[in-house]
């Protein structure tokens, strides 16, 4: 029996009144679109209408921690506050070691972002060893051996802005 990931979702929760971001890095962009479409059927899926799925982009994972708290700053300035936003990324490991820096650096910079926003960040960054391990957790390898992990932050994001919201 498989023991890591997710499991069945033990209950659904009603996303129809909430607004959620997603904010996507655009490097590895066919990894990255698999997972982003992976989030927005499966919230669609617990009831969050399309119109309320914002999609914003930065030019990569870096640019997350700021690009995100920007976001969600504006939405709620311009009256459309979110419930919950996921940063995207995929990291795949190169020959030098920028792929470490911004690993850690970007993990511990979303994970403090939800105190200062006092709004849940689902944490949507891949880092990956190699392209295949990226495509298997996007749902798109060959053989397709694992699920979309953008569905898992999709749900995630849904119930902890149901549980944990604003
Ligand atoms: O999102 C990514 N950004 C990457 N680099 C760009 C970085 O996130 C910044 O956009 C750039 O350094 C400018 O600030 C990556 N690599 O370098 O390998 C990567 O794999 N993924």
């Amino acid at each position: 029996m498989a023991v890591k990931g997710l499991g069945k979702i033990d209950q659904q929760y009603d996303g129809s009144k909430l607004r959620i971001g997603i904010i996507h890095a655009r490097w590895n962009r066919s990894v990255i679109d698999a997972l982003v479409n992976g989030a927005i059927e499966r919230m669609k899926s617990l009831g969050v209408k399309e119109e309320n799925i914002i999609v914003e982009t930065v030019p990569g994972s870096y640019e997350l921690p700021y690009g995100t708290k920007r976001f969600v700053e504006k939405q709620k300035k311009e009256g459309k506050p979110l419930d919950a936003v996921i940063p995207i990324g995929v990291l795949i490991k190169g020959s030098t070691m920028h792929f470490e820096y911004i690993s850690d650096s970007v993990t511990h910079a979303l994970m403090n972002l939800q105190d200062k926003i006092h709004l849940p960040v689902i944490f949507g960054l891949l880092t990956c060893m190699t392209e295949e391990q990226a495509l298997a957790r996007a749902g798109i390898d060959e053989h397709h051996t694992m699920h979309n992990h953008g569905e898992d932050w999709g749900a995630c994001a849904v119930e902890m802005a149901v549980k944990f919201g604003p």
